[in-house]
């Protein structure tokens, strides 16, 4: 069946639909995206189509969290794409959910039989289970719809309110990107506000995200559950995200340089004899700023024409939930290994070569991170 999904710009006609679902005792799971969808936004729709009856997606490429000299204007927006994406999974959720009804339907009728021969009510709990959620709304809201106190709303620093978690915003991505937390923390909160969602989903991609909701969530009483997605990779190991499509060929090849670096420096981790002195900072990060050392000067090496070059942002260990870096780590508390790559512009293209999005001129970041469990 064509699915039609309902899309929402303003705040008052999303909270109309929410409380009429409160009112039906539906819950909702929201999923914040900035769009360009992908697999990994996908999987956390499909994560929360299963813990809920209603799904709601935000599409919105939030001004506050990008820097005066980050990419908000080229950031990629492909609406059309992206209402096919969602509509092919809203079908294939449909598919699902019907499939499951008539399963729960099938688990009534054995119930209600066995009830008449033995008078037995075993089970019947389970017509109760959900039957799977669908995409029920997609919030794309206006940034004056966001941001309704601020003139401008492409530069929102006048006037504007903010929520900060800090120190956590401060470290990591955000030494790189000093407004970036307190963009996405404020948006989120107006996001949780409108929609009041029973849970909300968020990638592990971007793991010091998720551990600032969570923090954000706890400490302003927030009544939402905070869920947390796998992150989605390419065959070759590359984390998906939506500036991937920046890389063009040249690069593209290279950049799993930072998974793989990640993967070296967990290995360590795992193969690590837990009877020996505890594991350095050293211990941990030494293989993976040699493999990036490695493959950088690889690629200087080449001429113009075939190289990539690969700037170093920063390699961490950092304490899970403190996110302080670690001078060693205890393997009863693991920690987060992750870094930043920036894929710097291509200097001179060949004839004919894909440079993606932006002919290889757009400096691409990569993040990406492994959580190191706890050992004991
Ligand atoms: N590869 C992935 N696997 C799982 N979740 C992901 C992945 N990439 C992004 N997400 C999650 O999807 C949500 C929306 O992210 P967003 O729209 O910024 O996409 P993105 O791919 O992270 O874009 P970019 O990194 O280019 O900003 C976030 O919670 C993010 O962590
Ligand atoms: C959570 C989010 C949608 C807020 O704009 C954004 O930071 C993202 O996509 O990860
Ligand atoms: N997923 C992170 C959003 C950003 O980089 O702005």
């Amino acid at each position: 069946m064509q699915s039609c999904l309902r899309v929402f710009r303003d705040v008052a006609a999303l909270r109309q639909c929410r409380r009429q679902l409160l009112l039906s005792q539906r819950t909702v799971g929201l999923v914040p995206t900035m769009g360009a969808l992908h697999a990994g936004h996908l999987s956390l729709i499909r994560q929360a189509a299963r813990e809920n009856d209603e799904v709601f997606v935000s599409i919105f490429v939030n001004p506050t969290q990008f820097g005066p000299n980050e990419d908000l204007g080229s950031y990629p927006r492909t609406w059309d794409a992206d209402m096919a994406k969602l509509a092919e999974l809203d079908a294939e959720l449909e598919a699902l959910a019907s499939k499951k009804q008539s399963g729960a339907n099938n688990v009534i009728a054995n119930t209600l039989a066995k009830a008449t021969n033995s008078s037995s009510a075993t089970a019947a709990g389970e017509s109760d289970a959900g039957v799977g959620g669908r995409i029920t709304a997609i919030f794309a809201p206006t940034a004056a719809a966001m941001y309704p106190s601020v003139r401008s709303p492409t530069e929102p620093s006048t006037g504007n309110s903010f929520i900060t978690i800090d120190p956590l915003s401060r470290l990591l991505e955000g030494a790189s990107r000093p407004a970036f937390f307190r963009g996405v923390t404020t948006v989120c909160m107006k996001l949780f506000n409108i929609v009041e969602a029973e849970r909300v989903y968020f990638g592990q991609k971007d793991v010091q995200q998720t551990v600032i909701i969570r923090r954000m969530v706890q400490d302003f009483f927030v009544n939402t559950q905070v869920r947390i997605g796998a992150t989605e990779r390419e065959a070759d190991g590359l984390a998906m995200s939506s500036r991937n499509v920046y890389l063009g060929d040249r690069r593209r090849k290279v950049s799993t340089v930072l998974y793989k670096s990640l993967r070296s420096a967990e290995d360590t981790y795992l193969n690590y004899n837990l009877g020996e002195k505890r594991l350095s900072r050293a211990d941990v990060l030494g293989p993976a700023q040699d493999l990036l050392r490695a493959v950088t000067s690889e690629q200087e090496l080449l001429p113009p024409s075939q190289r990539s070059r690969i700037e170093l942002d920063y390699l961490s260990l950092a304490d899970p939930d403190t996110l302080e870096e670690l001078d060693e780590v205890d393997p009863s508390r693991g920690g987060i290994l992750s870094g930043a790559v920036r894929m710097l512009p291509i200097e001179e293209a060949v004839e004919g070569e894909d440079g993606g999005l932006g002919d290889g001129k757009v400096t691409v970041r990569l993040i990406d991170n492994i959580i190191l469990q706890p050992r004991v």
